[in-house]
């Protein structure tokens, strides 16, 4: 394999090229740092690889095996994690909105999870920054939250036939709905087409309308003179004497290299993150690196994101359009009238056929709904509209990534992905999805399916300011060892009740500037 910097001693090295690693890689490269991005997937061209094919496109995912486990497992692969350079983002849906100010601070306003050692406010101008930078689309007024727009672009016109049903069913019941922010366009921009709302966004976006860190911050970062490597799969990061990091051995092609570099930054993404972290144990660090605390791989999230489908007398067509385009957070954070913490996102939510096959078959209050039963409902597909939940997951410890007994084909011990809901969370769902059938049956739809879903990982490394009880500070620089960061998913503290791409890459920008700002003073 050919190499820029074959046997040197690089500045920075970043594992993973997805949302915050593409953004890391464009701000340091920017900064005239030597970058190398060693990314385990391949380097797609969005007009030759991504088909309009939803079982194809399910490559897009990381596909390898994981040993799931709790009284709640997930279901891995295309619907949480990303492979390829671009990594979540380049079949990420494009929902693009930010944090409240109460999801930093749920244990001082609520009682419940954990504070993050940042707030709101800290985030605001990397927000900002990022917005502008992909120009999302969104309404002119956000009613929630601390940011009430404008956004750069307006927002999305015309909305879906689902999104109409959603917005019908909200506006009869008083409940507040918008044209959703997305990361999507709604005009040109940079070399950048408008959205034609083929629908195919959970597929790859072809016309490259939607956002991802494949076509915006890696050519940028390379322009820059960032290198990044696509399928080389990091297995180790390596530490010196004085505990110190010193780089990371990659596979490419079944041979093993090492890159070395005075600081090391993990973006690999929720399971994979903790799994090189515990895998990179060594006699110095025999818990693993950066896991003096224990809690490398404890108290990851996700949403739940149940969907509620109901059948309506005149067509939808769940197929049209971009698949979110309506949105309420009406139901956001905590209430005193509901009888759980914290609280929830509702988007109208369009799906494909096959997906939408899937979850009918998982949804039978006395087991699967199959066979017959099965293909009566598929063949009226076009008269069902849907609902998506993007609920807030409280933290628990016990809901871990741990190395399993089991090894894949580079040797290394495959995750266990332990989860399970907390009553918190199961009142939760119960709330939203008795809301979700409610906002269909106003527009004049008949609630037909509950399909139990999660969506988006986050945690697993968590930022704080004490070493005993979290694994980076606010920057992601690791309590342990100060020349390697942890910049990706797994460094939320809670999962918040709306999509987390935005706040990901927001402290990814803000990681960076704190790099910028210290790389000499920390001596790298
Ligand atoms: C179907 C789907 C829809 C989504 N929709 C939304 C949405 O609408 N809005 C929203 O906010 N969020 C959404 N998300 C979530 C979003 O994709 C993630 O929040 C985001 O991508 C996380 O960014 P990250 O940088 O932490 O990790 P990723 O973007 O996942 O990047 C991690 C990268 O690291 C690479 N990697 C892992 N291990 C190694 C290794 N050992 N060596 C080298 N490389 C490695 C992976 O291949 C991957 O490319 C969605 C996700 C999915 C899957």
């Amino acid at each position: 394999m050919k190499r820029k910097y074959e046997g040197e001693t690089v500045d920075v090295v970043i594992v993973g090229a997805g949302a915050a690693g593409g953004v890391l890689a464009k701000e340091l490269s920017e900064a005239g740092m030597s970058v190398v991005v060693l990314e385990a997937g391949p380097f797609r061209d969005p007009q030759h690889d991504f088909a309009s094919d939803e079982l194809a496109m399910q490559s897009l995912g990381w596909q390898e095996p994981r040993i799931v486990d709790g009284h709640d497992p997930l279901q891995m692969g295309h619907n949480n994690s990303g492979w390829g350079v671009g990594g979540g983002t380049t079949h990420f849906t494009g929902v693009f909105l930010r944090f409240h100010e109460s999801d930093f601070r749920t244990k001082t306003l609520d009682g419940v999870g954990e504070d993050w050692p940042i707030g709101y406010s800290d985030l605001e101008p990397y927000y900002t920054k990022i917005e502008k930078e992909i120009a999302v689309s969104g309404p002119k007024h956000f009613p929630w939250g601390e940011f009430h727009g404008p956004y750069p672009y307006p927002e999305r016109d015309p909305i879906s036939p689902n999104a109409q049903v959603f917005a019908r069913g909200c506006e009869k019941l008083g409940i507040r709905w918008v044209v959703s922010p997305l990361a999507i366009l709604s005009a040109p921009f940079e070399d950048r087409p408008p959205c034609i709302n083929r629908g195919f966004c959970n597929q790859g976006c072809m016309p490259n309308a939607k956002f991802s860190t494949l076509i915006v911050h890696i050519p940028k970062a390379i322009e820059a003179g960032a290198e990044v490597l696509p399928d080389c799969r990091v297995t180790q990061v390596n530490t010196d004497e004085s505990g110190r990091a010193t780089g990371v051995t990659f596979v490419h092609n079944d041979v093993t290299y090492e890159q070395r570099a005075r600081l090391v930054i993990l973006s690999a993404y929720v399971v994979e993150t903790p799994r090189l972290l515990l895998n990179s144990a060594n006699s110095r660090f025999p818990n693993g690196l950066a896991n003096s605390s224990g809690w490398v791989g404890k108290a990851f999230m996700t949403h739940s994101s149940h969907d509620v489908y109901a059948r309506f007398e005149e067509e939808v067509r769940l197929y049209k359009g971009t698949p979110v385009l309506a949105t309420t957070q009406d139901f956001y954070g905590t209430s005193p009238e509901r009888d759980f913490a914290r609280g929830y996102t509702l988007h109208a939510h369009g799906v494909r056929p096959v997906s939408f096959a899937n979850g009918i078959t998982q949804s039978g209050k006395n087991g699967p709904i199959w066979g017959t039963r099965l293909r009566e409902v598929v063949l009226d597909y076009n008269y069902f509209g849907r609902v998506t939940l993007v609920g807030e997951v409280l933290p628990n410890p016990d809901n871990a990534i741990t190395l399993s007994d089991e090894k894949d084909a580079f040797g290394m011990p495959r995750a266990k992905v332990t989860f399970s809901y907390g009553e918190n969370d199961n009142r939760l769902i119960q709330h939203a999805t008795g809301t979700m059938s409610e906002i269909l049956s106003a527009a004049g739809g008949k609630p037909e399916f509950i399909v139990p879903d999660t969506a988006h990982l986050m945690g697993g490394c968590r930022m704080g300011n004490d070493p005993e009880t979290s694994v980076v500070n606010s920057y992601g620089q690791t309590h342990d060892i100060p020349n390697l960061f942890i910049c990706d998913a797994s460094i939320f503290v809670t999962s918040g009740g709306g999509n987390p791409t935005n706040t990901v890459m927001a402290l990814a920008a803000r990681s960076a500037d704190y790099i910028k700002a210290t790389m000499k003073r920390m001596e790298l």
